[in-house]
Order: C-alpha cells, then structure tokens, then sequence
C-alpha cells in the first residue's frame, strides 16, 4: 500500500473544480508502489489516475516525466497521458504535494512473468529508447552511480540490522562497481525503474507502461541490466537464463547492442542490483512502520547483486556471444 499523503473528500472536490473531469464519483488509495501516493479516482467524465509525488519526486523535475510521456504517446508508445486543467496546467498542489491527474491505463501487472513476458519486455524497452531518441528533455539520473555511495553512507551501520556484515560488503561492492562503471557507452532517455508492476498485459499482449518517474539520462544497457534484475529471476532467487536470453534478443531486434554494451553487461547488472538495494535498504530502515506503505524486501536485491559478482560474462544472461 503506498499512500503516504491522503487526501479528504473536500480537499480533492475542491482540486477537480479546476478540470473538466464532471463531479467526483469515488477514490480510492492503491495498494501498488512505494514511491508516490496515488488515487484511483472515478468521475462522471471517467476513471484517472491521481498522483500526489512524494520523497524522491523533485518539484523540478515533473515537467521532464509529463513532457516525456506526451513526446512517447505521440510516437506510438501506450503511457499514460496527464490530463490538462481548464488553464492547461498539468501540475498543482493538493494536500500540501504537487498532484496531477492521469489517463486510467487499462491492463494488469503480472506477478509471475514468464518468457513471452520478458520478451515483450524487452522489445517494449527497446522501442521507449528509440521513441524517446529525439525528446528534447534532459533530466540527470539522481540514482546514477555517484548517488549510491552517500545513500550507502546515509544507511551506515544499520545495514548490519538487515544482515551482518551488509555495510562493509555494500562498501567493498561499490569500490568494484565504481572502479569498473563503463564511462563511454551509447546514452538516452531511459525508464529506470521497468519492473513487472510497471508494465501492463492485456489479453495476452503488453498494453503499456507507466511509472516514468524515475527516467533520466543515462546509459541505455543499464535500463536492460534494471530489466534482467527485475524480470528474469525466479521465486528460489536462480537466473533465468531463458528469460534472459528472450528478453536480450527482443532488445537486439529493436536496437541492436554493440560489443562493448554487451561485454558491460555485468557490471551494468551488479550496478543495478546496487541501485534497487540501496533505495529498498534506505527505505526499510527510514519509513516507519505502520504508514500505509509496504515496504520491499532489500535483501532480495542483496541476493540479486551476489549472483551477478558471480557472472563472469554477459554469456551467463543467456546472450550468444559472437567472442567467448
Ligand atoms: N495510469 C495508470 N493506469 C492504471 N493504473 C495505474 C496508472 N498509474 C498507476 N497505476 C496503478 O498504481 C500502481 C502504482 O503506480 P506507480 O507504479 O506509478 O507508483 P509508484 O509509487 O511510483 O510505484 P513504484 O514502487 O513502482 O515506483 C500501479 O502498479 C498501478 O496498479
Ligand atoms: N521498483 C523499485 C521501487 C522504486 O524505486 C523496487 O522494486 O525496489
């Protein structure tokens, strides 16, 4: 359950007053998410979404997520579309957070995805790069490899409250990552946060994505190692190699890697691992127990950054490497 600002019935009656969405009807907190508070909000002019944007949601950098879902829906992708305000606005305040209220996407995220799942994945990724290729938007990754070891530090000992001796593994793995973080690989617009409950099926087929709000400039291979993190795992924690190499080759068809993004693809992958760890652990020692927010599993990411410590080459994603 993610809300950590609610919202009464007055407060949100008032902020509609400034839409052309009829009269409210209901809503309702959804239980999905951590990042953000969001409403599913019904209307007699239809069912949206409202978001009230929380802790890791700059002010700053909410005309950077709406410009580049508009610049995705108009080149084909199914996202999202904010909805405009009589003066056109897209963002207010409600409840003290900057809001905004959203298309209803229709679809379900699948708990247990399996390969066609992951292939689709990787060819909906592939196709967001391509389509967000001439966004004219630029926003930093504020969760770039510079920003994991002072979210580390911020953490501190506690970490060993999770798992003993997890801050001083946490330290020695980021001295390998950063020694090792590739510094030329092809950049653009990427999602950063593509795990399975932001990407909805219907009828068998991917329907859309949602979620933009961790998307930023950044290493495009990365936005793939996030995808392998969060997809091609199973429930005992083992890779799954098939999954893996579907979701590669999906990629590749769309936008092809070159060797070097291919040959990164471990570090990228134990970058990763790193990034997901360290929110989750941050998150599983700060937000206190009890607010409306189910917290995820930190050590699950602990496992996931083992494993790939232990991939010796992007072979072990499944990939066919045309050098050994
Ligand atoms: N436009 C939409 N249409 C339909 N459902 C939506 C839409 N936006 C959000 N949702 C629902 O709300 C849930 C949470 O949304 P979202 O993933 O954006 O929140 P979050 O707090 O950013 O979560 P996360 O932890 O994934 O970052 C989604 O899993 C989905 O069920
Ligand atoms: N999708 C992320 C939450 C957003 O950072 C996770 O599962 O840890």
């Amino acid at each position: 359950m993610a809300v950590y600002t609610d919202v009464s019935e007055p407060q949100l009656s008032a902020f509609l007053e400034a839409y052309d969405l009829g009269t409210l009807l209901s809503y309702k907190g959804i239980a999905e998410g951590v990042e953000n508070s969001n409403f599913l909000l019904r209307t007699t002019g239809g069912t949206f979404i409202l978001t009230l944007y929380e802790k890791r949601v700059a002010r700053g950098d909410l005309p950077f997520f709406v410009g580049l879902m508009l610049h995705l829906a108009s080149r084909g992708l199914s996202c999202p579309l904010p909805v405009e305000a009589r003066d056109r606005e897209t963002l207010r305040d409600l409840a003290g957070r900057p809001a905004a209220v959203f298309t209803f996407l229709e679809g379900m995220w699948t708990r247990r995805p399996g390969v066609p799942e992951c292939r689709d994945v990787g060819a909906a990724l592939a196709g967001m790069h391509a389509a967000a290729s001439d966004f004219s938007g630029t926003r930093p990754n504020a969760l770039s490899v510079d920003a994991w070891r002072p979210l580390a530090e911020s953490c501190g000992a506690d970490a060993d409250r999770v798992e003993p001796g997890l801050s001083a593994e946490i330290a020695a793995e980021l001295d390998a990552i950063e020694a090792a973080w590739p510094q030329h690989l092809p950049t653009g617009v990427i999602h950063a946060d593509l795990f399975p409950d932001n990407v909805f099926f219907l009828g068998g087929q991917l329907s859309g994505l949602i979620d933009f709000y961790f998307a930023c400039n950044d290493i495009l291979a990365y936005d793939l190692a996030i995808c392998l993190c969060a997809w091609c795992f199973e429930a005992d924690g083992a890779f799954n190699v098939t999954k893996g190499r579907a979701m590669i080759e999906a990629y590749r068809r769309v936008r092809p890697l070159s060797e070097v993004e291919i040959v990164a693809l471990p570090i990228l992958a134990r970058g990763a691992a790193m990034r997901f760890l360290l929110t989750r652990l941050y998150d599983w020692l700060n937000v206190p127990d009890g607010s409306f927010v189910t917290k995820k599993d930190p050590k699950e990411y602990l496992r996931k950054s083992r494993f790939h410590r232990t991939v010796r080459s992007a072979a072990d994603y499944g990939i066919e490497m045309d050098c050994p």
